[in-house]
């Protein structure tokens, strides 16, 4: 099997040209990669399967050039259980996507435990971290942004599919609350970098847990099917838990400005926050007229902002939705503090009000809430049960929070300005994404006028 594998990425161009776009994770939607240069290349695995790490830079047609990190499997003969994998052939073996194959990513749990360098690429546990080895390894199996394997019932490793230069945000602000004690968030155990980027991050794995998305979309699951009865009456209410995930989000909050530090926006400052609430506004009209109709009460919303003497801002999760969450047997943990996708790095790594988590959280509850009747004409009744429940969590997860930080309903104003300009990003996002759900920001927005 090969041991030159930049030559292997090079020859593999034009079936990653046609692999790419398929990808969960490739940016350029739509945009077919037009030349694809190798700028590091590591052969973690020799023999038969065989495996590649490699950096390279994709220029779609139509938009820049962005890194990607591809992990490239070789076999002579492609098995069933991959073919589903496959990329293409190169020289007389197949080439797949080698996060599908256990066996090659069980080599990765060995590099990190043994602090390994290879090519530069170097795979290092955390300080005072002893990795266990020797366990299964196999891919996660969602939709991400990233590509995860889990490592027995013990870690946990996300692969940066687009890494940027500069702090990795995610792995900054988890090493920063899990060194300053924080209970909510998973413990780092080790990470993978390259000429100043980093390409992975591992952490314990929380297995004993269930994603706030499914635990809270159960609860409306059940509300549904008991169509006479209210939030507070059925067995899976989730008020308790929306509460509790509120003293979460706020103690994250409290530690983050604890050990980054806090300030406050001062009043100039804030006008010119307002100015780019309403650019970003600007940029989704132009991509989804349907908005139009909400303009100017999403404007106006904004606009109530100037008269403020100031916000205060700090490190936030920013980007936080329910399926940001796990529910532990201990309590409810953050994950994934990389900020919205669609943000770049600098402005990923700015300070924040914290209202947007407080936000977003809001906005993930409306979504839970009506999922189940997105794309059909739901009746009344199924209706009004599945607002009541988002009402009635929503105020259970403000209610939480104010029990442990500042109430976020006493910053009214801007609370709602800033759900609203949640809302807007997610019609752009529903637009690109799931038309189907389109409506549920969209009827957020018509409720909010
Ligand atoms: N420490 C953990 N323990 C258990 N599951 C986890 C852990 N971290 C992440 N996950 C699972 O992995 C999924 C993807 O993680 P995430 O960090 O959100 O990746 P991405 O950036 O690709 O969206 C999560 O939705 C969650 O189900
Ligand atoms: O998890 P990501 O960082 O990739 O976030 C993106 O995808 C999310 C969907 O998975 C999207 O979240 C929206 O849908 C959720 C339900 O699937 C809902 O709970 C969120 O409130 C809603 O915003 C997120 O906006 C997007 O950035």
């Amino acid at each position: 099997m090969t041991t030159r594998p930049r030559h292997v990425v090079a020859a593999l161009a034009d079936d990653l040209a046609e692999w790419l776009p398929r990808q969960r994770w490739y940016a350029a939607k739509g945009s077919r990669p037009a030349r694809i240069d190798v700028r590091a290349a590591a052969q973690l695995g020799a023999g038969d399967p065989a495996l590649i790490q490699a950096l390279v830079d994709v220029t779609a047609e139509g938009s820049g050039t962005e890194p990607y990190q591809l992990l490239i499997g070789l076999r002579s003969e492609l098995p069933e259980h991959l073919a589903h994998a496959g990329i293409g052939r190169v020289g007389g073996d197949y080439a797949y996507e080698a996060t599908q194959d256990p066996e090659l990513m069980a080599l990765l749990l060995d590099l990190m435990a043994a602090g390994r360098e290879t090519e530069g690429i170097s795979w290092q546990p955390e300080p005072g971290i002893r990795l266990v080895t020797g366990l299964r390894a196999r891919p996660i199996g969602v939709e991400q942004s990233n590509t995860s394997i889990i490592f027995g019932y013990h870690y946990i490793l996300k692969l940066f599919r687009r890494p940027t230069p500069g702090p990795n945000r995610d792995v900054e602000l988890h090493r920063a609350l899990f060194r300053a004690g924080s209970e909510q968030v998973a413990e780092p155990v080790a990470e993978v970098r390259w000429d100043g980027l980093v390409l992975g991050f591992a952490q314990r794995y929380l297995a004993d847990s269930v994603e706030g998305w499914a635990a809270a979309t159960a609860s409306v699951r059940d509300l549904l099917a008991e169509g006479d009865l209210f939030a507070a009456e059925v067995g899976g209410d989730f008020a308790g838990e929306a509460g509790r995930l509120g003293e979460a989000l706020a103690t994250v909050h409290l530690d983050l400005a604890r050990v980054l530090g806090a300030e406050r926006m001062p009043a100039d400052a804030v006008g010119a926050a307002v100015d780019e609430l309403h650019a970003r506004l600007d940029r989704a009209l132009a991509r989804v007229p349907e908005l139009g109709e909400h303009e100017p009460m999403v404007r106006a919303a904004f606009d109530a902002l100037r008269g403020l003497d100031g916000v205060d801002v700090q490190q936030v999760h920013g980007d936080l939705h329910l399926g940001q969450t796990l529910r532990t047997t201990t309590g409810w943990v953050l994950i994934d503090f990389e900020g919205e996708p669609a943000a770049s790095p600098a402005d990923r790594l700015r300070t924040r009000s914290p209202l947007r988590d407080v936000a977003g959280m809001l906005r993930s509850f409306d979504y839970a809430a009506l999922h189940l009747l997105a794309g059909t004409e739901p009746d009344r009744q199924q209706l009004t049960r599945a607002l009541e429940w988002a009402d009635r969590n929503r105020e259970a997860f403000c209610d939480g929070y104010a029990a442990v930080a500042g109430d976020p309903r006493e910053q009214s104003a801007l609370l709602r300005a800033l759900e609203l300009d949640k809302a807007v990003y997610e019609v752009v996002y529903e637009a690109g994404h799931r038309p189907d759900w389109l409506d549920i920001p969209l009827a957020a927005l018509r409720r909010a006028g």
